[in-house]
């Protein structure tokens, strides 16, 4: 079982040195860990966000521990060289389309949210967002218009089999959960958004056991925050789903707890090959200074043991011992508390 870690930028080295430190206190036979070059540290070294190098390390491996990319140092490069293409190139590189973003309030742990408790209390959905397509992939550029003035520009699109392709995953998140479904979108402006609504309702036919709904996206901004237990698995593309996901993880506690898996079609003999980070980022704010929360590499590893290894019983294993840890009062600053990135990986460990 070969791992690719990408640590990245950032607080992406501290979160995911705790996560891979977790993973080898299980003591799983067969693991072995590679690590690579990606974002600002590897422009730095190599003079470019994803080497190629590290590319094929991340193709030749079953599945990628991923930490975060992003460094201020490299927000004036031209584009294809900033770090953010990094993560963006791998997904794109590796067909992951499928971006699964659980966020869940564990029971008894409703005070992390900063909503009222018996709001928090229903708050479990999984967010399935579209990952390599939308206004990211479209052709952008800046130029001098008609009137002479500057003007950016960005295309969003979807093709009908992008749409389909990721329908499908939501419905069958739906169908083996019994959850209800919501696609999100902008089907009242939008033509995205309408050919989005379309397909999902012809892929819907193929599951008369999933309850569909249609949501525009600024309404269920809100009603995430008035109204989480509505929310089964949420349906949406790649900005909308990104967007959301950040307010989720604020409406969990925190940012810092949220993980993620990148899918896509290819099968391993382990399981389904794809990429696992936190949605969080490199955080420049509170960067190597200890403090970052570790939480949400750590579940995206535990994503990572059941979707590409099967493993289920150690992810659960790793779930628990991250809801026992947040239960006995390990926190980190990020939710009020005083606790490190090394003491909350310790205090996971010692409750595996
Ligand atoms: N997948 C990725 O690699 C990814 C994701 C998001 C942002 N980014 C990049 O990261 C850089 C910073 O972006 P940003 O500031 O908008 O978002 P961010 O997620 O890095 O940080 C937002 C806020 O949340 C806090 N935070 C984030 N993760 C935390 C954690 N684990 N523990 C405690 N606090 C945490 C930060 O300190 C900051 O105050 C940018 O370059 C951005 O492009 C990368
Ligand atoms: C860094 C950026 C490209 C990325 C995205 O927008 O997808 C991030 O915000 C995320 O949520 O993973
Ligand atoms: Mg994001």
């Amino acid at each position: 079982m070969k791992i690719a870690v990408l640590p990245g930028d950032g607080i992406g080295p501290e979160v995911t040195a705790e996560a891979v430190a977790v993973l080898e206190a299980l003591g799983l036979p067969g693991l072995t860990l590679f690590t690579g070059d990606v974002g600002g540290a590897a422009y730095h070294r190599h003079g470019h966000p994803l080497p190629e190098e590290t590319l094929v390390m991340a193709r030749a491996a079953d599945a990628i521990l991923f930490g975060a990319v992003g460094d201020p140092a490299c927000d004036a490069l031209e584009r294809h060289l900033r770090p953010e293409q990094a993560i963006l190139g791998l997904r794109k590189h590796l067909g992951l389309f499928a971006n699964l973003r659980p966020a869940r309030v564990f029971a008894g742990l409703e005070r992390l949210s900063p909503l009222r408790a018996d709001i928090a209390t229903g708050l479990d959905m999984l967010i399935v967002r579209e990952l390599t397509g939308d206004v990211y992939f479209g052709a952008k550029g800046q130029r001098t218009n008609d009137a002479g003035e500057r003007e950016g520009w960005d295309a969003m699109s979807y093709a009908d089999s992008e749409v389909r392709r990721i329908a499908h995953v939501a419905f069958r998140a739906a169908a083996s959960s019994g959850l209800p479904l919501i696609s999100v979108d902008k089907a009242n402006v939008l033509e995205t958004s309408q050919l989005w609504r379309d397909v999902v309702v012809e892929v819907a036919a193929e599951y008369p056991g999933v309850t569909l709904d249609h949501m525009y996206v600024d309404n269920a901004a809100m009603q995430v925050v008035s109204h989480p237990e509505r929310f089964g698995v949420v349906l949406t593309g790649n900005l909308f789903g990104d967007i959301l996901s950040d307010l989720a993880s604020a409406a969990v506690g925190s940012i810092g707890l949220l993980p993620s898996a990148s899918l896509g079609e290819r099968e391993t003999e382990f399981g389904t090959f794809g990429l696992y980070e936190p949605i969080h980022g490199s955080a420049p704010d509170i960067a190597g200074q200890g403090k970052a929360n570790p939480m949400a590499t750590i579940l995206s590893a535990a994503m990572m043991l059941r979707h590409s290894f099967g493993l289920e019983a150690e992810a659960v294993r790793i779930e628990t011992a991250v809801a026992a840890a947040l239960a006995d009062g390990i926190l980190g600053g990020d939710l009020g508390g005083s606790h490190g990135t090394a003491a909350i990986g310790a205090a996971v460990r010692e409750r595996l």
